[in-house]
């Protein structure tokens, strides 16, 4: 492993907490593996306890460790033995309400992170990161008069003002109206890029993750099932909860034919070059929304179930005459009813399968 640009590495991370009985103990981190690169922005991807917040809070040494050890830069923080105190790790944090102080204004709020700076650095260092973000204008006004997404950004300006090695987020986008936070993951991987900070989020929310990280890992029950690419992750999920968890998609039964195809009720999809597969076994097949197209002349036919309007598109719930439901993403100027039949046809061209 190369330790050179690797800014965070966590290895057989373990944290568990006291249970209701003295002897007891519940494990709410265990086998987690991740390594994050200089500048890069990672996302821990997972619903509600699966253990995100505790490995922020197992970085910034607020939880002490079980097994594993976390290393950032190639500096040992924490392990069962060693646990650098929060203050020597050089990190800097963005939490879920941005915890601004409400009696100091923006420029004080930035300027608060620098008090180890000299004075007379300090105000123009604190100008200076409002500019970055964006703020200038605002420098005298106190939080109850800014925007969630003015607040935020005041809020990544102080973590990153003292210039930390890291910035852990914990759910920036939260607090903040569901239309604007993918505009805001975006400005907010546009500031820490061109900033070239390193960056580790949690979140819940796969749009978020994909707006903003260049890695993510999908947590589940302590661990994280795959820490990839978010192309990779959509492309290429490690096993079914991660399938599952990315995208809208379901799994139909499919049977493998000679010349690497398989066969499923809405035709032949050409298989994975990469894996072996037995002629005439079941395996289960991914479809995805975006695997089905709409088309008015296909004599494939599928009946509207449920839609969802979502501007652009509507996601149609399509009923097979199998029974079998399955997603598609709909142009929003084909508004068909429910119980409406409208055809369809496969365009997959990359296959997620799992043996069946
Ligand atoms: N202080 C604590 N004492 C006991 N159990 C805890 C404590 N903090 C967290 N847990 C448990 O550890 C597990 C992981 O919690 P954690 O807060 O890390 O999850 P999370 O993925 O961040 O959840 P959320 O998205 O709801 O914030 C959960 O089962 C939780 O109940």
């Amino acid at each position: 492993m190369n330790l050179v640009n690797t800014l965070l590495s966590i290895q057989g991370l373990e944290i568990d907490y006291p249970g209701r009985d003295n002897n007891d103990r519940v494990v709410a981190v265990k086998d987690l593996n991740l390594d994050l690169e200089e500048g890069e922005i990672g996302c821990l991807l997972g619903s509600s306890g699966c253990g995100k917040s505790t490995v922020l809070r197992a970085i910034c040494g607020f939880e002490p460790v079980k097994a594993g050890q976390i290393r950032l830069r190639d500096t040992l923080v924490s392990s069962p033995s060693i646990h650098l105190a929060t203050n020597q790790r050089r990190i800097g944090m963005v939490f879920q309400d941005f915890a601004l102080f409400p009696h100091l204004n923006v420029l004080e709020n930035i300027a608060f992170g620098l008090r180890s700076f000299p004075n007379t650095q300090r105000a123009s260092v604190a100008k200076e990161w409002l500019k970055r973000v964006a703020l200038s204008n605002k420098a005298d006004a106190y939080p109850h008069e800014l925007s969630g997404g003015q607040q935020q950004r005041v809020a990544l300006a102080r973590a990153m003002a003292p210039e930390p090695d890291l910035i852990l987020l914990d759910e920036p986008f939260s607090s903040l109206d569901i239309d604007l936070r993918e505009r805001l993951a975006t400005e907010m991987r546009d500031i820490l890029k061109s900033n070239n900070i390193t960056a580790l989020l949690v979140t819940h929310d796969q749009f978020e993750a994909f707006a903003i990280a260049d890695k993510i890992g999908v947590m589940a029950e302590g661990k994280v099932a795959q820490w990839d690419a978010p192309y990779e992750l959509y492309h290429q999920p490690i096993n079914r909860y991660v399938a599952d968890f990315i995208g809208r998609g379901v799994f139909v039964k499919g049977i493998v034919q000679p010349d690497r195809k398989v066969k499923i009720e809405l035709g032949e999809l050409d298989l994975d070059e990469d894996q072996v597969y037995t002629i005439g076994k079941e395996i289960d097949v991914l479809l995805r929304a975006d695997d089905i197209v709409h088309d008015d002349h296909s004599a494939m036919q599928a009946e509207v179930v449920r839609k969802t309007f979502r501007g652009a598109d509507f996601l149609y719930t399509l009923k097979l005459n199998s029974g079998i439901e399955i997603f598609a993403f709909v142009p929003s100027h084909h508004d068909h009813a429910i119980g409406e039949k409208i055809g369809i046809h496969l365009v997959a061209d990359h296959v997620v399968t799992f043996s069946g």
